[in-house]
Protein backbone atom coordinates (compact mmCIF):
# COMPACT_ATOMS: atom_id res chain seq x y z
CA UNK A 1 0.00 0.00 0.00
CA UNK A 2 1.46 3.10 -1.19
CA UNK A 3 1.89 5.95 1.26
CA UNK A 4 2.41 9.60 -0.59
CA UNK A 5 2.95 12.69 1.61
CA UNK A 6 1.64 15.94 -0.17
CA UNK A 7 2.16 19.76 -0.17
CA UNK A 8 6.18 19.76 0.40
CA UNK A 9 8.67 22.35 0.22
CA UNK A 10 11.23 22.99 3.12
CA UNK A 11 14.71 20.93 2.44
CA UNK A 12 14.74 19.74 5.40
CA UNK A 13 11.26 18.83 5.92
CA UNK A 14 11.06 16.97 2.79
CA UNK A 15 14.48 14.80 4.10
CA UNK A 16 12.82 14.48 7.84
CA UNK A 17 9.57 12.88 6.13
CA UNK A 18 11.52 11.18 3.43
CA UNK A 19 13.35 9.03 6.68
CA UNK A 20 9.75 8.16 7.36
CA UNK A 21 9.24 5.90 5.20
CA UNK A 22 7.22 7.59 2.85
CA UNK A 23 6.98 6.21 -1.37
CA UNK A 24 5.73 9.27 -2.98
CA UNK A 25 6.24 13.36 -2.30
CA UNK A 26 4.23 15.54 -3.69
CA UNK A 27 5.24 19.11 -4.72
CA UNK A 28 2.33 21.69 -5.57
CA UNK A 29 2.85 24.66 -8.62
CA UNK A 30 -0.75 26.05 -7.58
CA UNK A 31 -0.50 29.83 -6.81
CA UNK A 32 -3.46 30.08 -5.12
CA UNK A 33 -2.38 26.92 -2.85
CA UNK A 34 -0.96 27.82 0.64
CA UNK A 35 1.52 24.98 -0.03
CA UNK A 36 2.74 26.85 -3.53
CA UNK A 37 6.22 25.76 -4.56
CA UNK A 38 8.02 28.42 -6.51
CA UNK A 39 11.92 27.39 -6.42
CA UNK A 40 13.76 24.74 -6.39
CA UNK A 41 14.62 23.12 -2.82
CA UNK A 42 17.93 22.51 -1.94
CA UNK A 43 17.04 18.82 -1.39
CA UNK A 44 14.42 16.79 -3.48
CA UNK A 45 13.71 12.59 -2.11
CA UNK A 46 16.14 10.54 -3.85
CA UNK A 47 14.01 7.63 -2.44
CA UNK A 48 10.42 8.57 -2.84
CA UNK A 49 9.29 9.33 -6.03
CA UNK A 50 8.29 13.24 -7.10
CA UNK A 51 4.94 14.08 -7.62
CA UNK A 52 4.06 17.29 -9.25
CA UNK A 53 0.28 18.40 -8.47
CA UNK A 54 -1.28 20.72 -11.16
CA UNK A 55 -4.74 22.72 -11.71
CA UNK A 56 -5.31 22.90 -15.53
CA UNK A 57 -1.78 24.29 -16.34
CA UNK A 58 -0.58 24.72 -19.31
CA UNK A 59 1.39 21.98 -21.17
CA UNK A 60 4.56 24.14 -21.32
CA UNK A 61 4.36 24.80 -17.50
CA UNK A 62 3.83 21.25 -16.76
CA UNK A 63 6.69 20.23 -18.93
CA UNK A 64 9.09 23.16 -17.28
CA UNK A 65 8.60 21.36 -13.76
CA UNK A 66 8.81 18.27 -14.84
CA UNK A 67 12.40 19.05 -16.25
CA UNK A 68 13.37 21.51 -13.19
CA UNK A 69 12.30 18.94 -10.37
CA UNK A 70 12.58 15.17 -12.36
CA UNK A 71 9.34 14.34 -11.28
CA UNK A 72 8.10 11.16 -11.77
CA UNK A 73 4.61 11.68 -11.80
CA UNK A 74 2.05 14.42 -12.45
CA UNK A 75 -0.81 14.61 -10.22
CA UNK A 76 -3.64 16.86 -12.15
CA UNK A 77 -6.80 18.20 -9.76
CA UNK A 78 -8.80 20.15 -12.52
CA UNK A 79 -10.34 19.88 -16.19
CA UNK A 80 -7.60 18.05 -17.81
CA UNK A 81 -8.36 15.44 -20.45
CA UNK A 82 -7.81 12.15 -21.02
CA UNK A 83 -6.24 12.98 -24.43
CA UNK A 84 -3.64 15.78 -22.33
CA UNK A 85 -3.05 12.74 -19.70
CA UNK A 86 -1.76 10.69 -22.83
CA UNK A 87 0.22 13.46 -24.47
CA UNK A 88 2.31 14.01 -20.95
CA UNK A 89 2.87 10.02 -20.55
CA UNK A 90 4.54 10.62 -23.78
CA UNK A 91 7.07 12.71 -21.04
CA UNK A 92 7.68 9.83 -19.57
CA UNK A 93 5.69 10.16 -16.33
CA UNK A 94 3.05 8.35 -14.94
CA UNK A 95 -0.35 10.08 -14.68
CA UNK A 96 -2.56 10.55 -11.43
CA UNK A 97 -6.14 12.08 -12.24
CA UNK A 98 -7.57 13.40 -8.94
CA UNK A 99 -11.22 13.50 -8.85
CA UNK A 100 -13.54 15.29 -6.09
CA UNK A 101 -16.28 12.65 -5.19
CA UNK A 102 -19.21 13.68 -3.56
CA UNK A 103 -22.15 10.95 -5.30
CA UNK A 104 -22.04 8.11 -7.04
CA UNK A 105 -22.15 10.29 -10.30
CA UNK A 106 -18.75 11.39 -9.86
CA UNK A 107 -17.15 8.00 -9.99
CA UNK A 108 -18.70 7.74 -13.53
CA UNK A 109 -16.54 10.27 -15.02
CA UNK A 110 -13.63 7.94 -14.60
CA UNK A 111 -14.50 5.65 -17.44
CA UNK A 112 -13.46 7.91 -20.13
CA UNK A 113 -10.11 8.09 -18.70
CA UNK A 114 -9.44 4.35 -18.50
CA UNK A 115 -6.30 3.59 -20.03
CA UNK A 116 -4.60 6.74 -20.03
CA UNK A 117 -3.76 7.18 -16.12
CA UNK A 118 -1.47 5.21 -13.83
CA UNK A 119 -3.32 6.13 -10.85
CA UNK A 120 -6.67 7.61 -9.65
CA UNK A 121 -7.15 10.20 -6.65
CA UNK A 122 -9.99 9.96 -5.09
CA UNK A 123 -10.21 13.55 -2.78
CA UNK A 124 -13.07 15.76 -1.38
CA UNK A 125 -14.61 18.02 -3.01
CA UNK A 126 -13.50 21.76 -2.50
CA UNK A 127 -13.34 25.46 -3.98
CA UNK A 128 -9.78 25.01 -3.41
CA UNK A 129 -9.44 21.87 -5.54
CA UNK A 130 -7.59 19.91 -3.15
CA UNK A 131 -5.85 20.50 0.78
CA UNK A 132 -9.61 20.68 2.44
CA UNK A 133 -8.38 18.69 5.20
CA UNK A 134 -11.78 17.22 5.27
CA UNK A 135 -12.58 13.75 4.31
CA UNK A 136 -15.33 12.25 2.32
CA UNK A 137 -17.84 9.00 2.68
CA UNK A 138 -15.55 6.24 1.42
CA UNK A 139 -18.63 4.50 1.13
CA UNK A 140 -19.22 5.83 -2.11
CA UNK A 141 -16.20 3.87 -3.60
CA UNK A 142 -18.00 1.11 -3.54
CA UNK A 143 -19.19 2.35 -7.04
CA UNK A 144 -15.96 2.12 -8.45
CA UNK A 145 -15.61 -0.34 -10.22
CA UNK A 146 -13.08 0.65 -12.23
CA UNK A 147 -9.65 -1.08 -12.82
CA UNK A 148 -7.35 2.02 -12.37
CA UNK A 149 -5.44 1.97 -8.98
CA UNK A 150 -6.38 4.92 -6.09
CA UNK A 151 -5.12 6.57 -4.09
CA UNK A 152 -7.22 7.34 -0.93
CA UNK A 153 -7.02 11.34 -0.18
CA UNK A 154 -8.69 13.98 1.66
CA UNK A 155 -8.28 14.73 5.45
CA UNK A 156 -6.42 11.70 6.02
CA UNK A 157 -5.05 12.08 9.74
CA UNK A 158 -3.52 10.79 12.83
CA UNK A 159 -7.55 9.61 13.69
CA UNK A 160 -7.72 7.69 10.37
CA UNK A 161 -6.51 4.55 11.20
CA UNK A 162 -9.37 2.44 12.44
CA UNK A 163 -11.35 4.14 9.38
CA UNK A 164 -8.61 2.64 6.97
CA UNK A 165 -8.27 -0.55 8.66
CA UNK A 166 -11.84 -1.19 7.98
CA UNK A 167 -11.90 -0.08 4.18
CA UNK A 168 -11.69 -2.19 1.38
CA UNK A 169 -11.46 -2.10 -2.56
CA UNK A 170 -9.69 -4.33 -4.90
CA UNK A 171 -8.00 -0.92 -6.97
CA UNK A 172 -6.80 0.51 -3.36
CA UNK A 173 -3.37 1.13 -3.68
CA UNK A 174 -2.51 3.52 -1.26
CA UNK A 175 -3.19 6.85 0.94
CA UNK A 176 -2.13 10.72 0.12
CA UNK A 177 -1.42 12.27 2.98
CA UNK A 178 -1.17 16.23 3.96
CA UNK A 179 -2.24 19.21 5.85
CA UNK A 180 -3.69 17.20 8.87
CA UNK A 181 -0.06 16.28 9.33
CA UNK A 182 0.82 20.17 9.55
CA UNK A 183 2.36 22.76 12.04
CA UNK A 184 1.83 25.17 9.11
CA UNK A 185 1.17 25.20 5.71
CA UNK A 186 3.94 23.11 3.46
CA UNK A 187 5.76 22.15 6.78
CA UNK A 188 4.93 18.69 7.98
CA UNK A 189 4.58 17.08 11.48
CA UNK A 190 7.33 14.54 11.20
CA UNK A 191 7.16 13.03 14.52
CA UNK A 192 3.58 12.99 14.01
CA UNK A 193 3.63 11.47 10.80
CA UNK A 194 6.46 8.77 11.68
CA UNK A 195 3.63 7.36 14.46
CA UNK A 196 0.99 7.36 11.94
CA UNK A 197 3.67 5.79 9.01
CA UNK A 198 4.56 3.06 11.22
CA UNK A 199 1.14 1.84 12.73
CA UNK A 200 -0.50 2.15 9.20
CA UNK A 201 1.97 0.16 8.14
CA UNK A 202 1.61 -2.63 10.78
CA UNK A 203 -1.79 -2.94 9.57
CA UNK A 204 -0.53 -4.77 6.61
CA UNK A 205 -3.26 -3.82 4.10
O1 LIG B 1 -3.04 21.02 -0.70
C1 LIG B 1 -3.33 21.91 -1.49
O2 LIG B 1 -3.20 23.14 -1.19
C2 LIG B 1 -3.83 21.61 -2.87
C3 LIG B 1 -4.15 22.65 -3.75
C4 LIG B 1 -4.59 22.36 -5.05
C5 LIG B 1 -4.69 21.04 -5.49
C6 LIG B 1 -4.38 19.98 -4.63
C7 LIG B 1 -3.96 20.26 -3.31
N1 LIG B 1 -3.68 19.24 -2.43
C8 LIG B 1 -4.07 17.88 -2.70
O3 LIG B 1 -5.26 17.58 -1.93
C9 LIG B 1 -5.00 16.37 -1.23
C10 LIG B 1 -5.85 16.28 0.02
O4 LIG B 1 -5.41 17.22 0.93
P1 LIG B 1 -5.88 17.17 2.48
O5 LIG B 1 -5.37 15.88 3.06
O6 LIG B 1 -7.38 17.24 2.47
O7 LIG B 1 -5.24 18.40 3.09
C11 LIG B 1 -3.51 16.47 -0.98
O8 LIG B 1 -2.94 15.29 -0.59
C12 LIG B 1 -2.99 16.96 -2.30
O9 LIG B 1 -2.82 15.88 -3.21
Amino acid sequence: MLIKVCGMRDANNIREVEACGTDWMGFIFFAPSARNVTDRPEYLPVHARRVGVFVDADFKTMTEKIQEFGLHLVQLHGTESPETCLKLKQLGVEIVKAFAIRSPNDLKQTAAYTGTCDYFLFDTPCIGYGGSGKSFDWNLLQHYQGKTPFLLSGGIGPDSLEALASFHHPAWAGIDLNSQFETAPACKNTAALKTFIDQFKTLQL
